[in-house]
């Protein structure tokens, strides 16, 4: 069966129609004031409500307070909030029981010793989500487009589809998903011409080639 993807850091109607068009799974909205991509949770309600029941809709947050998880909640209405931090499981499920989202967690991958907390976090999330461990000193904890060796996700098992994520482009991804074995895979600056600026032929491309893949 083929992967399905998300399309993260959307902050335009012709890139959100790119990802719509070619079969994206899940779109991504980040709320996160210190990346590129972010976008207000008004805005991004206006701009999301093109793909409510065509792809499921998710807001990137990064160690969020109750205040700005309420705020999304409310406006954006996002069907699953990841989270992209440090966040606690104990924290995770407050943020279910707050917002009424299913939860993405993701956890920062370099080596073998990073899945020690995989299977306790099994229970609290919809999607697990591995990504990059981010360079020393980088200001984002994702969308840096750093990628970790997938071969670590090989023979592993995980109780739902979970994602791979990092570093992944039109060129990489059918390699990832071979390797990982991914169901999931997830993309940002890999679909950009610049830092914040989604491309829509590489967005097509990026989501071409899962289908086929
Ligand atoms: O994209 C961002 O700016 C971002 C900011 C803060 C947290 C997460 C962010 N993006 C997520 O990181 C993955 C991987 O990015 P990339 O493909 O390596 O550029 C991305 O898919 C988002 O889920």
């Amino acid at each position: 069966m083929s992967a399905h993807a998300k399309i993260c850091g959307l902050t335009t109607p012709d890139t959100l129609d790119a990802a719509l068009r070619g079969g994206a799974a899940f779109v991504g909205a980040v709320v996160f004031p210190k990346s590129p991509r972010h976008i207000e949770p008004l805005h991004a309600a206006t701009l999301f409500e093109r793909a409510r029941g065509r792809a499921r809709i998710v807001a990137v947050t990064v160690d969020a307070d109750d205040a700005l998880l309420t705020e999304i909640a409310l406006i954006l209405k996002p069907d699953l909030i990841q989270l992209h931090g440090r966040e606690t499981r104990e924290q995770a499920e407050r943020v279910r029981m707050l917002t009424g989202a299913g939860i993405i967690k993701v956890l920062p991958i370099r080596t073998h010793e990073d899945f020690a907390e995989a299977n306790d976090w099994e229970p609290f999330v919809d999607h697990l989500m591995f990504d990059a461990r981010p360079p020393e000193g980088s200001h984002l904890p994702g969308g840096v487009g750093a990628k970790f060796d997938w071969a670590l996700l090989a023979d592993r098992a995980f109780r739902h589809p979970w994602f791979v994520a990092g570093g992944l482009t039109p060129d990489n991804v059918a390699q990832a998903i071979r390797v990982s074995g991914a169901p999931l895979v997830d993309v940002s600056s890999g679909v950009e011409s610049a830092p914040g600026v989604k491309d829509p032929a590489l967005i097509t491309a990026f989501l071409d080639t899962v289908r086929a893949a």
